[in-house]
């Protein structure tokens, strides 16, 4: 029995899952609570991940009916880039800031503008350094909370942080640490000189958690926690990773061929790769997989977040939603949703906000209004799998996962949007289920058994024939004249030619 852990960023999700019989045994989750400001300030406490995860955890055993003393080696998911800088007592000196956070933006662009530019960003860390990552938050706690920043003792990502809570560890793998801003991406080893330059006081040597392989175990959870959550002794827990990186695994998305997208609370399209991927565009970033390769990743800020915000100002449920959704006409009778609530990364906006265009007297209904919103979302998310070009070429079929997958309409709308097929897996907490595996196959490392993700994969990820969604060419043909829409708005408001 594996437990996989997703810290996402509106809720944790915990699956127990047995691996022999290849069965999911039971899953639960807990909301978080997100700080937010005028000023792109999007902050959460750590202490609320681990509650979260207290009672996910609970729960899941619970429901999956086992005594939780058989979970052999537990896996940690999380939502990249959020900044856990702790003090000497493992305490966090300030809320995590997290990857959609945009506060930090003026701080982003000098240190871009430090490592020499784009082309300067490349040649050092292997990426472009976005808003999003975690080294501009760093520079931002220096600059307006200086003496929070002098108690630095640590520095950590999100799922790193859950890793240390269970195992008293500090360490990290090449996953996550490839959205920090101070890792370079190719050889899989911590920037030092970057991380001097963006916080010269801190010792890097000591403050940066060690890197272990992603098939490595962070620790084994620590007596007190093995005690309160009903662990045996010596529970490992595996390495973990950015929650795309184990969304990947969730997908089977290990080898070259297959595209993951996700409509969580940010929208991703990621693919894996046996090398590192630099593509002609910044927007592409060259992280590395939770998997020993690379995954080239392209993220937007507002997909469910930009969807939510249109329900609840509507006073929707979900299923409501859905219907007011699909029984708008394709195009939204003219309304064109650009959706950058909180800014957005691609495009290249941080510090954008929304716009509704093309609203009149006539078209301004609540299911115009609800679609266009989530045709807006999707269009970004086309604009970005645009953005991969060769890397994509050939691909068939998009796994799609996230809470948003969850929804026939939006399911079918990324097909005729991308004109590619559409399936979900069975399990679209695909993160979680990532976490699962990883820990499986980091119990098969430490048992000195031959080690393989792929048969764990196979085994585990299957696909949910019920939400396969074909493209249909006359919407094909119906959305391409809408997306056209899209890219003149962003051309015309933002200055985004591509
Ligand atoms: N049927 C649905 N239609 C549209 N959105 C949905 C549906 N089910 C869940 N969601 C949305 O998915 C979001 C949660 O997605 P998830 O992938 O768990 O996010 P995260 O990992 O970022 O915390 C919520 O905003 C929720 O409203
Ligand atoms: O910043 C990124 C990817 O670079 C986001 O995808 C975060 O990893 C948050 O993910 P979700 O909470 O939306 O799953």
């Amino acid at each position: 029995m594996y437990a996989g852990v997703d810290c996402g960023t509106q809720s944790t999700k915990v699956m127990v899952v047995d691996i022999e019989r290849a069965s999911i045994l039971g899953e639960a989750s807990r909301p978080h609570v997100l700080v937010e400001g005028d000023n792109g300030r999007r902050e959460q406490h750590p202490g609320g991940w681990i509650a979260a995860l207290r009672g996910a955890f609970a729960e899941a055993v619970d429901k999956a009916g086992i005594d939780a003393a058989s979970i052999r080696a537990i896996g940690v998911s999380g939502q990249q880039h959020g900044l856990v800088a702790l003090d000497a007592w493992g305490e966090p000196v300030h809320p995590a800031k997290l990857w959609c956070d945009t506060e930090t933006a003026a701080h982003n662009q000098v240190l871009v503008e430090r490592l020499g530019g784009e082309a300067g960003c490349l040649d050092t860390l292997g990426l472009v350094l976005q808003t999003g990552y975690t080294a501009s938050k760093l520079a931002w706690l220096r600059d307006v909370h200086p003496d929070s920043y002098a108690r630095i003792a640590t520095l950590l990502l999100p799922h790193d942080y859950l890793n240390f809570w269970l195992t008293g560890e500090r360490v990290a793998e090449a996953g996550d640490a490839s959205g920090t801003g101070y890792f370079d991406t190719r050889t899989r080893r911590w920037r030092h000189d970057v991380l001097a330059a963006i916080a010269p006081e801190l010792d890097a040597e000591r403050v940066l958690p060690r890197l272990i392989a992603s098939h490595e175990a962070a620790g084994v959870v620590r007596r007190d926690v093995a005690r309160e959550l009903g662990l045996a002794d010596g529970v490992l827990v595996s390495s973990g990773g950015g929650d795309n990186m184990l969304g990947a695994i969730g997908t089977g998305n290990i080898t070259p061929g297959l595209v993951t997208l996700s409509l969580g609370t940010s929208g991703t399209v990621c693919a894996y790769s046996p090398q590192p991927v630099i593509r002609d565009t910044s927007m592409v970033a060259n992280f590395c997989s939770s998997s020993g390769g690379w995954l080239p990743l392209i993220c937007t800020m507002n997909v469910t977040s930009a969807t939510t915000r249109v329900r609840e100002l509507f006073g929707l449920d979900l299923a409501t939603f859905g219907e007011r959704v699909a029984s708008a006409p394709i195009g939204a009778g003219g309304v064109t949703v650009l959706p950058f609530f909180n800014g957005e990364r691609v495009p290249m906006l941080p510090e954008a906000t929304a716009s509704f265009l093309g609203l009149s007297s006539v078209n301004v209904t609540q299911a115009n209004l609800c679609r266009a919103v989530m045709e807006g979302a999707t269009f970004g998310l086309r604009y970005g799998l645009e953005l991969f070009g060769p890397l994509v070429e050939g691909v068939s079929q998009i796994r799609l996962i996230g809470g948003g997958a969850k929804s026939p309409v939006w399911r079918q709308m990324v097909a005729d949007v991308t004109d590619t097929q559409v399936i979900c897996p069975e399990v679209t907490d695909a993160a979680a289920l990532g976490a699962a595996l990883q820990a499986a196959w980091c119990h098969q490392y430490e048992r000195g058994e031959a080690i393989s993700l792929d048969p764990l994969c196979t085994r585990l990820v299957r696909l949910d024939e019920r939400s396969l969604a074909d493209p249909d060419a006359s919407r094909v043909d119906a959305y391409q004249s809408v997306y056209s829409r899209y890219r003149q708005a962003l051309l015309a408001h933002h200055g985004c030619a591509g």
